[in-house]
Formats: C-alpha cells, structure tokens, sequence
C-alpha cells in the first residue's frame, strides 16, 4: 500500500497588494513531507517561511496550489469545517506564545480540548497530562504573566500538543528565548515528535535547531531550494 503523506502541497502562490505593486512571496511551491518527519525551513528574512507555515497550517489560504493533509483536501473545506480539522489535526507554537494572560497554564493548555467539544474536567485532565509531560506540573495554576518566557513556551507546546495532532508547525518556538532555555525547548521538541510520531515543520534561524530536524529545506525566489 503507498502510504499517504502527511503534507503534500502543490503550486503553492501567495501574492500580497500592496499600495503601488503586487508582491508574489510564493510562486509556484511544492513540498511533501512523509508522516513522522522533522523538517526544518530556513532562508533569508522576508522570504516568504512563515507565509509558507500558515499556509500548511490553513490559517491563510494561497491564491492557487493545492494543500493535502493526510489526504484531506484542506482548502477544498469550508470555513467551519476547516477549523474543526484544524484542530484536530494541526498543533501551532509560535515565537510569541499567543496564550491569554489573564488564565492559568492548565486553562491555556486545556482550550483546544474544550473547543473540540470535551467538557471542562475532561479537557483539564489531558492538560495536566500534557503540561505533566513538558516538565510543569507544578505550575498548573500560575497565570501565564506569572511564568518565566520559558515556561510559557513549554505551555504552548502542551497547548498544540493536547489534541495529539498529527502534524506540529513552529515558527521561531525559541527566538525569544535565552539560548539555554531554547536548547531545552528545542530537545523537548525532538522528543515529542519520536515519541508521538508526528510530522514538525519548524521555520528557524537557528541553525542548531535546524540541524536537529532530520530535513532541512530553504526557501528561495519563491520556491523551495537545496534539499537536505
Ligand atoms: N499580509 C501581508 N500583506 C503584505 N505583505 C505581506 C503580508 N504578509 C507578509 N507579507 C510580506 O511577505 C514577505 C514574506 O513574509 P514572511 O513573514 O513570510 O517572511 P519570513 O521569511 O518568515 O521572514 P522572517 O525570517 O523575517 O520572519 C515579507 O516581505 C512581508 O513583508
């Protein structure tokens, strides 16, 4: 049987208006990635790499191209049932962790689980289960203002980790983050993706935690260029 890939995306174009012209940042990309693989993105600022991971994540959609995950025509979906798929299937952390302050570590991780439908004790058992796996247990209860920057992402990973998605894309997850306490989060990262045998996408600058993904892929000129 031909195993379906986790990510296969075709023709990819995003264009962007601006005042006086028309910016094409994607023209024409294709990249798959098989299930479990690590993979990082990397080239210059203001190529296009985060352009390129909200579009694998579906938080934007391209002009033209196709985006298949696990075989799912994503932009084939409708609003809702996109954000339903979403959820399930893709986990997000970013540079800037997007938690809400003004709730505690274990209501941050438990908000995806209490999106797709689970009641609260339900939601807060897998987020204590998640957060006990990322080494904060004994910070349920903090708010995220109460956490140090390092903390705060090992929260947002169990936020995009809780739905076991099969699929985690990171953008910058450690460039705010001192590099000792980025190492941490960058192991972490490697760890979770063996144990749980997801597909990470991780669009960096740093090159230690590029050389950690098995595949490093660069984007160039609106493509994707010097496959490692
Ligand atoms: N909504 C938008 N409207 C207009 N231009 C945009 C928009 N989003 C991104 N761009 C432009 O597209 C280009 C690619 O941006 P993108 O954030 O994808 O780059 P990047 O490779 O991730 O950069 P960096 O490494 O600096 O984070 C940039 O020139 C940016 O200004």
């Amino acid at each position: 049987m031909v195993e379906v890939p986790c990510i296969e995306a075709k023709g990819l174009v995003r264009r962007f208006a601006t005042d006086d012209n028309t910016l094409t940042i994607l023209s024409g990309l294709d990249f798959t990635a098989p299930a479990g693989q690590s993979v990082a993105v990397v080239g210059a600022s203001g190529i296009g790499k985060s352009t390129l991971l909200h579009i694998l994540g579906a938080l934007d959609r391209p002009d033209a191209g196709e985006l298949h995950i696990n075989g799912r025509d994503v932009f084939a979906m409708q609003d809702a049932q996109l954000s339903r798929f979403r959820n399930k299937n893709v986990g997000f952390v970013f540079q800037f962790h997007h938690l809400l302050p003004g709730f505690t570590a274990l209501e941050n991780a438990a908000m995806p689980a209490r999106i797709s439908g689970l009641n609260a004790k339900q939601a807060e058992e897998k987020a204590e289960a998640m957060l006990e796996r990322v080494g904060m247990s004994h910070r349920l209860n903090h708010r995220i203002g109460e956490l140090s920057g390092g903390e705060q992402q090992r929260v947002a990973v169990a936020r995009a980790l809780i739905m076991d998605p099969p699929l985690l894309l990171a953008d910058e997850p450690t460039g705010n983050l001192d590099v000792k306490t980025g190492a941490l989060i960058h192991e972490l990262l490697c760890e979770l993706n063996q144990e749980k045998k997801m597909t990470m996408v991780v669009v960096t600058h740093n090159m230690q935690l590029a050389e950690m993904m098995q595949r490093q892929v660069t984007v160039s000129e609106g493509k994707l260029i010097l496959e490692q």
